[in-house]
């Protein structure tokens, strides 16, 4: 049978070239000071037997929306230059997951909406109906992208700059997210974690026209844990020097990302909201407006608990629901999630990856020959 090779830009659905349904692995850590217990126990490798044929757990799913991750961020590098619009620009990316993960109803497709933060904005920006915005040479753009088959979501992000001004910035968040990776572990304190990573981003500083900068971790920007369908597991991952005695469990999902800045190290919400997310635990309240009612019922059907943006909305035929949207904000239904920016004028990046903590290794899925 004739192998079948990816599209330029990529288009082909991944089933068709992993035909044998098998996804490559991430890259495999030994879990730090562990020597090698985990990795030879006995009942360690049991554990990962019975998880690897759990179908609701199957390792398979997670590394197949990684791999669509790897393919469509290549292409997004690749073609992603000043001059295009931030509307074209997710578009791209967009079009590329839906048809590499060949996306089914709740069953594939994206994770959440694709990041495109300019400059002082760390996150939650991508760009709403209208948006003219240009992207420009001396931009510093952070790519977040949400990939998720079966409700197990990729969540890996990467900055581009297409000058170097801002190259040790960006080096600086790179080290420390991988300082996070080799950090993370069973049993391991979030708070420890935090400290590590403030301790290699802070290690850098950025030279920009003769000033200094020493590069900040943001403070109240942080990694998370991953469930099924649900972005984030209800542990927080922070940034700096804290005392969180939560421990990381064998079998959690953790999205591990760092942002620094050369700014205050603080975000604020800034600017028109795009994302949104039912909570998960909402409480059903009766819902007067008949246009709420609605629109939840669409948002249920389309997104589940899986983040959304307007773009999202108006794709699957909904219009005119600001009014609804807001009003399932205001109600505790629906979360919004701002754009986060630091001070004006100030220069923020992210690298993320998701890790996978298994009974005998630590698997950075998301991990490409890129970052
Ligand atoms: O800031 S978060 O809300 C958060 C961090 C810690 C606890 S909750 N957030 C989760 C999220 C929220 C909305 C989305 F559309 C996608 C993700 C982190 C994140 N944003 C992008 N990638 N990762
Ligand atoms: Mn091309
Ligand atoms: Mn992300
Ligand atoms: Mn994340």
């Amino acid at each position: 049978k004739k192998k079948v090779q990816q599209s330029d830009p990529p288009r082909v659905g991944l089933s068709k070239i992993f035909t044998n349904g098998v996804y490559p692995e991430g890259e495999i850590q030994p879990y730090k000071d562990d020597n090698t217990w985990r990795t030879t126990s006995e009942e360690k490798r049991y554990d990962e037997r019975m998880a690897m044929e759990d179908p609701e757990i199957t390792y398979q799913s997670i590394r197949r929306a990684a791999e669509v991750h790897r393919q469509v961020r290549q292409s997004a590098r690749k073609h992603i230059r000043p001059g295009m619009t931030m509307t074209e620009i997710a578009n791209l990316i967009e079009d590329g997951s839906r048809a590499l993960v060949e996306e089914t109803g709740l069953e594939s497709g994206i994770g959440f909406p694709t990041g495109l933060s300019l400059n002082h904005c760390a996150a939650h920006y991508t760009p709403n109906a209208g948006d003219t915005n240009v992207l420009q040479s001396g931009d510093v753009l952070k790519i977040d992208i949400g990939v998720h088959v079966k409700g197990r979501i990729v969540d890996s992000a990467f900055t581009l700059n297409f000058e170097p001004t801002y190259d040790r910035l960006i080096e600086a968040v790179k080290a420390a997210t991988d300082t996070g990776i080799r950090e993370s572990g069973i049993d391991v304190r979030l708070g420890e974690i935090g400290g590590a990573i403030q301790e290699t981003m802070e290690s850098y500083e950025v030279e920009v026209n003769g000033k200094i900068y020493p590069v900040k971790s943001i403070e109240n920007l942080s990694g998370h844990s991953i469930g099924l369908y649900q972005i984030h597991g209800g542990k927080s991952v922070q940034l700096v020097k804290n005392d969180d005695q939560t421990k990381m469990e064998e079998g959690e999902y953790f999205a591990i990302e760092t942002f620094g800045s050369t700014g205050r190290g603080r975000v604020v919400e800034s600017g028109e909201c795009s994302h949104y997310a039912k909570i998960i635990d909402a409480p059903r309240v009766p819902l007067r407006l008949t246009s709420a009612k609605s629109l939840l019922k669409s948002i249920s059907s389309n997104f589940g608990t899986l983040p959304f943006c307007r773009r999202y909305l108006d794709r699957v035929g909904e219009s005119k629901y600001l009014l609804a949207l807001n009003h399932l904000v205001q109600q505790g239904i629906v979360q919004d999630y701002p754009p986060l920016c630091d001070a004006k004028g100030s220069m923020t990046a992210q690298f993320e990856h998701t890790i996978l903590l298994r009974p005998t290794v630590k698997e950075v899925i998301s991990r490409g020959d890129d970052y």
